[in-house]
């Protein structure tokens, strides 16, 4: 009898746990639903609107474009939004109004999905007269070129006959001031007052539940899976999106990681390098995250939604090229596939040892084994049997990826900045060619998430 009491009990609690997770999955859907329905608000206003154009690597000059056009149309100002890298100068001269919020990557160079507007349409003069247009320029001081796409941006716009609504505003490192600096000078075109009130988002509370060190033994630093969970927040975010993690020093710049996980896995999850420096000192965010931070201490987090890396096709077949933590933001993208029929997901990812880097190795084969991973390859540098870089699968690989290319694959590529996607730039652009390279990255089927 007590026994069947306590069967009830529990059976009863799994079902009152399944409607909560229900009644969250939907409620996220529908927040989702509503936040592109008011950005859809935005863009349906007519021909007149004020153009916000945006030029983006990781997001925030999205987000900012995005709020710029919320703050016009509060006034009364329509306004519509588009990434800079889709128009051409024929477009920026219809919209008589042109306001470019525009970020800087790499050594002072343009995002990449500007690259073809960059050649095609800032290589020569434009005939930009009766064009009035404002630069947002962000970038971060401790790079050589500081703003540098922003500041070429409004070079060429100048010398095109464009003519200045005010002077370009440039923004350190996201400073606040600066871009409050901004919203009060859209009042050139609103024509009222703006009482400026951006602040970044709030950072929401985390709790770590879990950290797995991936690779004990390695010759490379530590790396470790991270796992939080929200506490009294429901987050939203898809594959392809960032974190901002704040430190415990609130004076310290907060770290951005790809997030490696979706909703429906209930956490936000990371791969995070533990940096050590020249003098032994482990790195301040990375120290503290892969060994000080003890299991279920809250963090502040915020999600921040990062276009430039989302899939643009969730069936098409996707080519997924990383290395070291980069699977992090690989891995988000396969697990958006669990539940989709797809024309097929290939990994390709490379590490030192194969003794100790294997990352994720039990989770890749389960995600191969169920149909969610089509095809894995992986080398390892420092293996005496292998010794090669990822990029090494490319030409090896070459008769298959240019199959799937063909079939209407993207290759989403994440990890090191240096080495590995320049080299994966350079095997693709020899194995393709320089113009169908350029094709993919205009159809936004190229796309990286590298640092
Ligand atoms: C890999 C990388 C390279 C960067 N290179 C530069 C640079 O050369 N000059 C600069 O001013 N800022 C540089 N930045 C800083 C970004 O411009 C700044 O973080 C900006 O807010 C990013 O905006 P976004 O999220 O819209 O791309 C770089 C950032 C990253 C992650």
């Amino acid at each position: 009898m007590t026994t069947d009491l306590s069967r009830l009990l529990w059976a009863g609690l799994a079902i009152v746990l399944w409607l909560l997770t229900l009644a969250m999955v939907t409620w996220n859907e529908r927040r989702r639903r509503a936040s592109e329905s008011a950005r859809a608000t935005i863009l349906a206003t007519g021909q007149d609107a004020v153009l916000v154009a945006f030029a983006s690597q990781t997001g925030l000059a999205e987000q900012l474009a995005w709020s710029t056009a919320e703050i016009l149309s509060r006034a009364g100002t329509a306004a519509r939004v588009a990434n800079l890298g889709t128009l051409t100068a024929a477009d920026l001269r219809a919209s008589r109004r042109l306001l470019v919020v525009a970020s800087t990557t790499g050594e002072g160079d343009a995002p990449d999905s500007l690259s073809g507007f960059v050649r095609r349409q800032m290589s020569a003069r434009g005939d930009l007269s009766g064009l009035s247009y404002a630069v947002l320029a962000l970038g971060d001081r401790s790079y050589n070129g500081f703003c540098g796409f922003g500041r070429a941006l409004d070079g060429w716009l100048k010398d095109s006959g464009a003519t200045a609504l005010f002077e370009r505003v440039e923004v350190n490192d996201g400073d606040p001031d600066s871009i409050r600096h901004w919203q009060r000078q859209l009042a050139a075109l609103t024509g009222q007052a703006i009482e400026p009130d951006w602040t970044p988002a709030p950072f929401e509370t985390w709790r770590l539940v879990e950290r797995t060190h991936l690779n004990p033994g390695s010759p490379g630093g530590e790396a470790h899976l991270l796992s939080f969970e929200p506490i009294g927040s429901v987050a939203t975010w898809a594959a392809g999106d960032i974190a901002e993690i704040a430190l415990p020093d609130p004076a310290a710049p907060s770290r951005e990681y790809s997030v490696a996980s979706l909703p429906v896995d209930g956490r936000a999850e990371f791969i995070i390098r533990r940096l050590v420096r020249s003098d032994g000192s482990p790195g301040l965010a990375s120290g503290w995250l892969t060994h000080d931070l003890v299991e279920g201490s809250e963090i502040g987090l915020r999600l921040r939604r990062n276009t430039a890396f989302h899939s643009p096709d969730a069936s098409a077949p996707l080519i997924l090229i990383g290395n070291g933590t980069g699977i992090a933001g690989l891995r988000a993208h396969w697990r958006a596939r669990r539940d989709v029929r797809h024309g097929g997901t290939w990994l390709m990812f490379g590490e030192r040892s194969s003794l100790h880097d294997a990352f994720l190795d039990e989770e890749l084969q389960a995600a191969q084994a169920k149909g969610v991973l089509t095809r894995i390859d992986r080398t390892y540098s420092r293996a005496p049997s292998d010794g090669r870089y990822v990029q090494a699968l490319i030409t090896e690989q070459a008769e298959r990826l240019n199959d799937w290319i063909v079939r209407g694959a993207t290759i989403l590529v994440c990890g090191s900045r240096e080495g590995m996607s320049e080299g994966v730039d350079q095997a693709l652009e020899s194995l393709l060619g320089p113009e169908r390279i350029e094709a993919l990255r205009e159809a936004g089927r190229y796309r990286r998430d590298v640092y």
